[in-house]
């Protein structure tokens, strides 16, 4: 559908949004000004996307019954999910139904699990991934830990943002790694993956995306990660020729075996000229965050363009950039970001500040961008930005 109708009209073009943080955020930002008609899903109030959004539902995304009476009630032309915690099982049926998911319910239901996307890509697709096993008692993971050696990473099979995710170095650690993972997933108890210890150079995410007109992929972004969440990203991530190419030749592999229209965040560890397959965001990526200061089109918009069915024929880059996350730990329902103007006093640097309601332990809460002369110097002065910035709870 390359018309776009009037928001709030019988003409409209009507976008749902399973999830509402800061990625959401922007991605309704840009189907706003694309006069797109947005509803804001979330499983709480005043999220991030619904407050730029024309009108929201506070839903347990997890409960498919829920899920579909909001979907039934509000006949979206797409719904766009932007976590992986949904009831995904409720979204094929809803596609069978004719309801368009994007980039496809079945993207959705392989990435929602890390079991899904970890057989497609290392069984099916035979592409280059760590060693793994799945577990879902005490026994057996101890025995997938012994299978795959130390060190390595547990992890929820339904978890994001490191939640739940341990790194094991010896066998004093299988008992806390364990626990941590029964408590940390984002949907409760269960299934773990092992996954071996991959000891890369750098890591990246391939922003990839497939629109009417192909797939294209954007400059490598690199990042830096504490126990799973990142801290740091920066664009363009320098690459040997070789890994560059064997990058996009997985992020091809997978984002086809995926399908649908839509921006993919594959994420890549890379040793020389060697790459492995770690996972993929089927939407944007957090570390994608930096597109927003070094490119004339974002990873929203162009997500935003790929799902409308709009042309992409180039991506402008304005040069080395990097994001550094404003990630605070307190408790409060009235953050206050202080000392903004001594993060924004250098120039060519931005900040978002997510407009999250409440903070109780550790939350991203907000973003400082930058772009300079090198990749060394952006990521210095995202850096510098971001420390300015004096959180009041
Ligand atoms: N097998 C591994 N070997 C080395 N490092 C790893 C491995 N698995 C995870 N990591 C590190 O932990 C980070 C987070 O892992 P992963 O992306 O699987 O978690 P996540 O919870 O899905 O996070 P997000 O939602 O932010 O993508 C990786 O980016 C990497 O830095
Ligand atoms: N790595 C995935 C990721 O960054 N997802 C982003 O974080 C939000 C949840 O934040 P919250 O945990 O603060 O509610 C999600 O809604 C999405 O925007
Ligand atoms: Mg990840």
């Amino acid at each position: 559908m390359t018309r776009i109708g009037t928001p709030l009209s019988p003409t409209a073009t009507r976008v749902l949004l399973c999830g509402c943080g800061e990625l959401g955020k922007e991605v309704v930002i840009e189907l706003q000004r694309l006069g797109v008609e947005v509803i804001a899903v979330d499983r709480y109030a005043n999220a991030p996307a619904m407050q730029v959004a024309h009108r929201s539902h506070v839903v347990n995304m997890l409960d498919g019954v829920a899920l579909r009476a909001v979907i039934e009630a509000e006949k979206p032309h797409y719904i766009v999910p932007e976590i992986e915690a949904i009831a995904t099982a409720t979204l094929v049926e809803l596609e069978n139904e004719g309801f368009n998911v994007v980039p496809t319910a079945r993207a959705t239901q392989l990435t929602m699990n890390r079991e899904g996307i970890r057989r497609l890509a290392a069984e099916e697709l035979e592409l280059p991934t760590s060693p793994y096993h799945f577990a879902d008692t005490y026994e057996d993971f101890a025995k997938g830990v012994a299978d795959v050696g130390y060190p390595c990473v547990v992890k929820p099979v339904m978890s994001s943002s490191g939640k739940g995710q341990s790194l094991l170095r010896s066998d004093a650690d299988l008992q806390k790694a364990w626990d941590y993972a029964q408590e940390g997933g984002r949907a409760g108890k269960g299934r773990v993956i092992v996954e071996g210890f991959i000891d890369f150079d750098y890591e990246i995410t391939l922003l990839t995306v497939r629109h009417v007109g192909g797939t294209t992929f954007l400059e490598p972004v690199g990042h830096r990660q504490e126990k799973g969440d990142y801290q740091e990203s920066w664009q363009p991530q320098a690459m040997s020729e070789k890994a560059l190419a064997e990058s996009q030749r997985v992020a091809k592999a997978v984002t086809d075996a995926l399908g649908g229209r839509g921006l993919f965040g594959v994420e890549l560890f890379v040793k020389g000229d060697q790459v492995w397959f770690s996972e993929v965001s089927p939407r944007p990526h957090d570390t994608g965050l930096v597109t927003l200061i070094s490119q004339d089109l974002s990873q929203f918009a162009l997500h935003a363009r790929a799902i409308l069915g709009l042309p992409i024929p180039v991506v402008r880059q304005f040069g080395p950039s990097a994001s550094a996350v404003i990630l605070p730990q307190g408790q409060s329902q009235q953050t206050s970001f202080a000392n903004l103007g001594a993060a924004l006093s250098e120039p060519d640097t931005a900040i978002r500040l997510f407009g999250k309601p409440e903070i109780n332990g550790t939350r991203r809460m907000g973003v400082c961008l930058a772009r300079d002369e090198s990749v060394e110097a952006a990521r210095a002065k995202a850096t510098r930005a971001s420390q300015a910035v004096k959180v009041e709870f």
